[in-house]
């Protein structure tokens, strides 16, 4: 390529010359955000073997996990988020069968022009104004389409740019809901739902100084540093040109943002850097300190344990601990990576939109789990972790490893959440109106999630619904736009475990592609919840990113077998016989949101 710009550009035109063709391949790149793929490695269990041997869930670890039901936690591993190829806001069309994943933004983009550029560069000035700022600022939710999208506020924008500019394959490099995410209620950052930008701010400053540390490269300037850098030296070059040659400045501007990507480019992305921005956290933090926040360590009680996690009680909240990135097995099981842990946490956030925080709501539904914090730890389990541990395995039997096996070295992400209550399988109902409130609380709240974000749990067996007897009388939905209120007959239902859940965050497809665990669907022929996995399969013809509904009626089909043969309550003839018939008539419906007008439900909703 020849310089345009005369000599003064010379060295930025060969860093452009040098680097333009890795830019233009990483830009088409993008399309698939981040996607981690297991090896088809298949003889001893190492780690890495193990990854590929776990897709056909078969445990490695004498005595452990050996039952179908219990392997159903243990499923592909292969995260993927995609950009969404619609406009802002979830397709409409409903079944999109076989549909390639959509396109990232970037490709094909046309070439920035100026204006971009000058927003660009306002927002690293707001960004450098904040630090000045010492009161936190409100984040403000806007109703641009039915998704809560956060309005996009300086801060995320000028985030967005530090992530992105960290990752080097775009490949594996963060989704770009990511920055959205990092506007949301969390950690040290968030404090009732307002972002503390200045301790985000922070965060980031120390993650980018840490960041030169771990790269012992003092030519190398991250974050903040390189957008100050980048700033000051675009404004000065700008401001040396002729006000009226635009098509040059256009041109020079183009073109130091590729020097400014090629300069960034060389830095590592890293996932965990990311996890903790997410988190507010500029290091790991210890489990006492943690944990101390919500309670005294001393009352800590275990609660319940899943394939990664094991779940305590700590105060009024529940904090579940899952292990990541180290080398050892945990439970018998490769460990999560922090992008996985990353895309969890997207997920959960992405829900937490939906409890509706403002007054701009469109869809609001209390069931899924509320998340209240994260953090990320580092360190071996406090002693008293490990006497909630061992009095719960005395009394349960616990499948997990002793967590005294985990290293000083070990990472751990810990979700603060609200107590949901006991699943439903653990429940004790006490009569079908119980049973009808809870298949409709379950319905409305997929439904909510359905218009707001795609969503579909694709995992709502009964350890995944929690359950507590409230003193509310009703509980209120906004559905599209419309207010209803469900009767609870004193029973309030919440969704847990999103780990299977597809959702299209407005700028991101987030789905695990279930054809890569072929065992899933192999589970013993009538039972339920393994007919309904392959009855997911036929409903989505095996291609899991696109958006088919369907799958949550499924769930609510199984839900009703549930409390049809499983559970035990006070009910009549009648109750069953209605019970049978939704079952039935759930065939005939495409989607949660279908589903809330069927004549099983009327006698529990009140309209506003
Ligand atoms: N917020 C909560 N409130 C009360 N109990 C909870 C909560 N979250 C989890 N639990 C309990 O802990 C158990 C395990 O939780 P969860 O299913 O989220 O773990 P997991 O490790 O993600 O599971 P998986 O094996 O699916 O990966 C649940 O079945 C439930 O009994």
């Amino acid at each position: 390529m020849t310089s345009r710009a005369g000599e003064k550009k010379v060295d930025l035109w060969s860093q452009i010359a040098a680097t333009e063709s890795d830019n233009e391949l990483q830009q088409q790149q993008t399309a698939i955000v981040y996607k981690r793929k297991q090896t088809q490695n298949e003889s001893l269990p190492t780690t890495k073997q193990v990854s590929s041997i776990q897709k056909n869930r078969v445990s490695l670890v004498p005595g452990k996990r050996i039952s179908w039901n219990r392997s159903l936690f243990i499923r592909g591993r292969t995260s993927i988020a995609v950009a969404a190829c619609v406009e802002y806001g979830p397709k409409k069309e409903k079944h999109i069968r076989k549909q390639k994943p959509p396109l990232s933004r970037a490709k094909g983009a046309p070439p920035q022009n100026f204006d971009k550029e000058r927003a660009y560069f306002e927002e690293v000035d707001a960004f450098e104004l904040l630090e000045e700022s010492p009161s936190p600022q409100c984040k403000t939710w806007v109703m641009g389409n039915k998704n809560y999208i956060p309005q996009s506020s300086h801060i995320s924008s000028v985030l967005k740019k530090w992530l992105l500019a960290h990752k080097p394959d775009h490949s594996c490099g963060p989704s770009t809901s990511l920055s959205r995410i990092l506007d949301t209620p969390l950690g040290d950052s968030i404090h009732d739902g307002v972002l503390d930008l200045s301790s985000l701010k922070t965060s980031l400053e120390t993650l980018s100084q840490a960041n030169k540390g771990f790269k012992s490269n003092q030519n190398k300037i991250v974050g903040s540093d390189v957008l100050q850098s980048h700033n000051t030296s675009s404004t000065k070059r700008i401001q040396d040109l002729s006000e009226n040659d635009s098509e040059e400045i256009e041109y020079v501007i183009r073109n130091l943002s590729l020097s400014s990507q090629n300069s960034l480019i060389e830095q590592q992305w890293d996932p965990l850097l990311a996890l903790l921005a997410v988190c507010g956290q500029s290091s790991p933090s210890t489990f006492s300190d943690v944990l101390s926040q919500y309670c005294d360590l001393q009352s800590i009680a275990k609660v319940g344990e899943g394939t990664y996690g094991e779940v305590f009680i700590a105060g009024g909240t529940v904090c579940k601990v899952v292990p990541f990135d180290g080398d050892s097995l945990v439970n018998g099981e490769v460990q999560k990576k922090a992008e996985e842990l990353l895309e969890e946490v997207m997920l959960s956030l992405t829900l937490n939109q939906l409890r509706g925080h403002d007054n701009h709501i469109h869809n609001v539904c209390p069931t899924f789990i509320h998340t209240l914090g994260l953090r990320v730890c580092t360190g071996a389990y406090d002693d008293e972790m490990i006497r909630a541990w061992v009095e719960w395995d005395k009394k349960h039997n616990s499948e997990n490893d002793h967590p005294s096996e985990f290293s000083e070295k070990q990472r751990f992400v810990v979700f603060v959440q609200e107590h949901g209550g006991q699943d439903l399988e653990s429940f004790v109902l006490l009569s079908f109106s119980e049973a009808q409130s809870l298949l409709l609380q379950v319905t409305v709240a997929l439904a909510v999630a359905e218009d707001a974000f795609e969503f579909e749990h694709r995992d709502l067996h009964w350890g995944n619904i929690l359950l507590s007897r409230k003193g509310c009388k009703t509980l209120e939905f906004v559905l599209d736009g419309k207010k209803m209120h469900v009767k609870t007959h004193g029973l309030v239902a919440s969704i847990i475990d999103f780990t299977l859940s597809r959702i299209n965050t407005g700028e991101d497809i987030l789905f695990l592609d279930l054809s890569l665990d072929p065992g899933l669907f192999e589970g013993p022929k009538g039972d339920e919840q393994s007919e309904t996995y392959r009855k997911m399969k036929e409903a989505t013809e095996d291609c899991w990113e696109g958006s088919f509904p369907k799958t949550n009626v499924l769930w609510l089909q199984y839900l009703v077998d549930v409390l049809l043969r499983k559970k035990v309550y006070d009910r009549t003839s009648k109750d069953t016989r209605e019970l049978r018939s939704l079952k039935k008539r759930l065939n005939s419906y495409e989607s949660a949101k279908e589903s809330i007008v069927d004549p099983f439900f009327s006698e529990l909703i009140v309209n506003e």
